[in-house]
Parts: structure tokens; C-alpha cells; sequence
């Protein structure tokens, strides 16, 4: 008999009070979970209202229904929603009733979407893509993530898959004739389409690095000396008092970090200890780890009092102001943390700054899609060295090849080497 997977449900929408719960229940039991809540299933992707019952016949709520039916729904199966009053009692209530039917269980965390996976509805690429967009806080994120769930990234490894397949058949076809009269080279060929498969992999692996700033946010260190108003400018930026800030030099000892949104981007902003020559142990250790931090940080702010020298380095492209604009004259590149000049123009250009960042990113996002794509890239590399050696390499240069698309086909999850072996075939083109 054929494996039947539990009927799973579960809240879909975020626990508490709220205007609307969602509960959603996936599998073959669909019908029967229909039957004893309310009935007959509704016309499919309809929204329906319906009385909900207990099996007592009991009210439980009034909902809208929605029903998906097999390969029309998000997991694959028969989907149906629960469009439930957002109360704990409601959805507790509506949760108790379907664990009593038989084949339903509470679904485990991800199981929605890993059925969706193993139905095919989304490939890996794309279910990264579904959490990151669910962990999304900023612009930058939500449409990072989205591109990803959009199947960008499949799409893209899908035309490197192309290439290398046409290019893999036409070594083949080469082996396979390899006693007869091979009427032309293909090496040219074979080798323009390494070419452009790996130029695209070396934009997109330079670019994950920006992406996976942009997933889990970029880190901006503010810097100066002892009392120049880092932590004060920390709570400007961040609108409340997330630092302790006084008029004794040595006053933030830790990193402070503040998490936050810049026009989009995510940011975690941090305050760090004043830097100066110490002989306070513990102030010193606070400044190893500013400087630490600092220097692995995306980018720097660096606040200077006037008249001092400080003892530091910037970057090329940090930030550089003059510190309590209040207390100087005209200067335009000060600002106060304290009255708030300059503060709107110091945010432009951090986000100006960290957008270029932002936009060395391509599609992959992750830094396994990077290692997918290094390796494919190495491949192809050896591939392509080969390839130059003459047709008795081209068997070597065929299973390089393979190794590349199979680095590749990581990316989405699709690891069948029959199916590659049989997409390899299927594409040859000279007659057999
Ligand atoms: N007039 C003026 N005073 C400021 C400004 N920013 C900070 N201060 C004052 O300067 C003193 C030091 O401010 P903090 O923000 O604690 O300085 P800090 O750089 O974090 O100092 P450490 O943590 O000791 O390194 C406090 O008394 C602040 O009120 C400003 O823009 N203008
Ligand atoms: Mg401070």
C-alpha cells in the first residue's frame, strides 16, 4: 500500500489576539476534518462562511473557509484554512476538535512548507527565500527575500544547467564518435559556454556577501574618544536611551548594540568604549573590543572633538564628523547627538554608503549557495584547462562537467543524477 502522510494542522497565523487565526490543516484527511466542523468541503478557493461545531454540536465560531485542492495549494495536498475569529479560546478550541479526528496530528515546525518541498511546489532556494521573507523586518530584506521565493535563483542555476548540459553533450557526442570522422570542433563552442556560465558565477559569488549583509543586517561602529558623545549620538539615532551616557570619561565600557532600520536597510548600530591609552584594566579590555568590533563592522563613524588627535584609523569611505556641533561655530560637518544637527544628514549618507554595499548583491543569498557555486565554478575552471588538452580529455572535462551541475543543482535541492544522466541523453544531438 502506498505511504499516506499524517493529515498535519496548525496556527498558520502568529499566536495571541488578533483580528483573524488562521488554522490550517494539509493532507488526504481534508474532507473529514471538513465534515466534522462544519460540513461538506466548500467550491474550491472560494472563501465561504461557515458555523463551526463541536462534536457535541456545539458552537466553536463562525469562519470563513477556504479549500485548495490537491496541487493547487501551497504544500501540494489538499489544503484547507481556517478563517477563524483571532481569539486563544477560539483557536485552542478549533485545534482540540481536529486532534480528536483519526490521521490528523499537530504539524511539526516547517512541516507545511517541507511538504511543499518534497511536492515540488518550491524548490530549497525558494524555501529560504519563504523564511527569510518571514523574518524580513526591513525594505531591503523583504525584497531581497522575495526574489529568492520568487524562484530568481532557480531560474538563473536552471540557464548555467542549460549551458552545461548542451555543453556536456556535445563532449560526449565527441567521445562517442571519437573512431570516426568528427566533422566539427566543438571546443569553441563547449568553451564559450564555460565562459559565460562562469562569468555569471563570479559576479553572483562576489555577490553573496552583500546579501547575507543584507539578510542579517549591516554593522555600523561609532568611534571617538572618551566623551567626544558616542552613546549620546547612539540614542539620537536610535530615538531612546539605549546607552548610559554622563559626563565621565570611560562611561560605555561594553558594545552597545541597537538594532534598526536606516531608510530600509538593516542596521545594528555600535556604541563602543571611548578609545584612549588606559591603565583600567577593564576599560581596556572594553576598547580591544571596540576596536575589534570596529574593525569587522561594515562601516564606521568616527566622532572627533575639536583640538583632539585621535587615536585611530579610519577606513577609506568611513564617516568622519566633527562632535558637539552645538559647542563650534559653523562647522558643517558637525553634529550634536544633543540637539540633533546634522543627525538626518549623517543617516543619508550611512545609507548612501551601505546602499553601494547593498548593491554588489546579486540573487544567491547565502553562504551555501556561495560554496554551491565555488565549487561549481572550480569545476568548470578544470573543465576548461582540460578542454585545451584536446578531445582524449574530453571525457575528464565531461565528468567536470557533471560534478559543476550537480554543485549547482545543490542550490535548488535537485540532486538526481539519473535525471541528469537522462536530461544529458535526451539533449544529444547527433544521431544514434
Ligand atoms: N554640548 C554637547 N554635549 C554633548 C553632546 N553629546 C554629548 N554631550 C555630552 O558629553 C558628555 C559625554 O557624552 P557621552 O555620550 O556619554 O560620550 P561618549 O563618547 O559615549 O563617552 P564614553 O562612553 O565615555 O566614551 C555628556 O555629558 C553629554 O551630555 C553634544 O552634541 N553637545
Ligand atoms: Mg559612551
Amino acid at each position: 500500500m502506498a505511504y499516506v502522510p499524517d493529515t498535519i494542522f496548525a496556527l498558520a497565523t502568529a499566536p495571541g489576539k488578533a483580528g483573524v487565526a488562521v488554522v490550517r490543516v494539509s493532507g488526504s484527511h481534508v474532507k473529514e476534518a471538513a465534515a466534522a466542523l462544519f460540513g461538506e468541503l466548500p467550491t474550491p478557493r472560494m472563501a465561504s462562511l461557515r458555523l463551526l461545531k463541536d462534536r457535541e454540536g456545539r458552537r466553536l465560531d463562525q469562519a470563513l473557509v477556504l479549500y485548495f485542492p490537491e496541487k493547487n495549494s501551497f504544500t501540494g495536498e489538499e489544503v484547507l484554512e481556517l478563517h477563524l475569529h483571532g481569539s486563544i479560546a477560539v483557536v485552542n478550541a478549533v485545534l482540540r476538535e481536529l486532534s480528536d479526528l483519526d490521521g490528523l496530528r499537530l504539524a511539526e515546525a516547517g512541516e507545511f512548507t517541507r511538504r511543499a518541498l518534497e511536492n515540488g511546489c518550491l524548490d530549497l532556494a525558494q524555501v529560504e527565500g519563504l523564511a527569510d521573507l518571514i523574518d524580513s523586518e526591513t525594505e531591503a530584506q523583504r525584497r531581497q527575500a522575495l526574489r529568492v521565493l520568487s524562484g530568481d535563483l532557480g531560474t538563473l542555476a536552471g540557464g548555467w544547467r542549460e549551458n552545461l548540459i548542451r555543453a556536456a553533450a556535445l563532449l560526449e557526442a565527441t567521445i562517442d564518435f571519437a573512431d570516426e570522422e568528427v566533422p566539427v570542433d566543438v571546443s569553441p563552442e563547449v568553451q564559450g559556454l564555460l565562459q559565460s556560465v562562469r562569468a555569471e558565477l563570479a559576479t553572483e559569488i562576489a555577490g553573496v556577501n552583500a546579501a547575507e549583509r543584507i539578510r542579517t543586517g549591516f554593522e555600523v561602529a561609532i568611534l571617538g574618544a572618551p566623551n567626544v558623545g558616542k552613546s549620546t549620538l547612539l540614542n539620537a539615532l536610535a530615538g531612546r536611551e539605549a546607552a548610559i551616557t554622563s559626563e565621565y570619561a570611560g562611561t560605555t565600557r561594553d558594545v552597545i548594540e541597537v538594532r534598526m532600520d536606516l531608510n530600509g536597510l538593516p542596521v545594528t548600530l555600535l556604541d563602543t568604549a571611548g578609545l584612549r591609552d588606559t591603565d583600567d584594566h577593564v576599560e581596556w579590555i572594553g576598547i580591544e573590543r571596540a576596536r575589534q568590533r570596529a574593525e569587522a563592522a561594515d562601516l564606521r563613524v568616527f566622532l572627533v572633538e575639536q583640538g583632539q588627535h585621535p587615536d585611530f584609523e579610519p577606513l577609506p569611505g568611513d564617516v568622519i564628523r566633527a562632535a558637539k556641533a552645538d559647542m563650534l561655530e559653523n562647522d558643517a560637518n558637525a553634529i550634536s547627538g544633543k540637539t540633533g544637527q546634522g543627525i538626518a544628514a549623517l543617516v543619508d549618507e550611512i545609507t548612501e554608503k551601505l546602499s553601494e554595499q547593498a548593491g554588489r548583491s546579486g540573487i544567491a543569498t547565502r553562504e551555501r549557495h556561495r560554496v554551491a557555486m565555488s565549487r561549481a565554478n572550480d569545476n568548470l575552471a578544470a573543465a576548461d584547462a582540460v578542454l585545451a588538452l584536446g578531445p582524449d580529455h574530453y571525457e575528464i572535462a565531461a565528468e567536470e562537467l557533471r560534478s559543476a551541475i550537480r554543485a549547482l543543482d545543490s542550490i535548488v535541492g535537485r540532486v538526481d543524477v539519473e535525471n541528469l544522466l537522462d536530461e544529458i541523453f535526451s539533449s544529444f544531438c547527433i544521431g544514434k
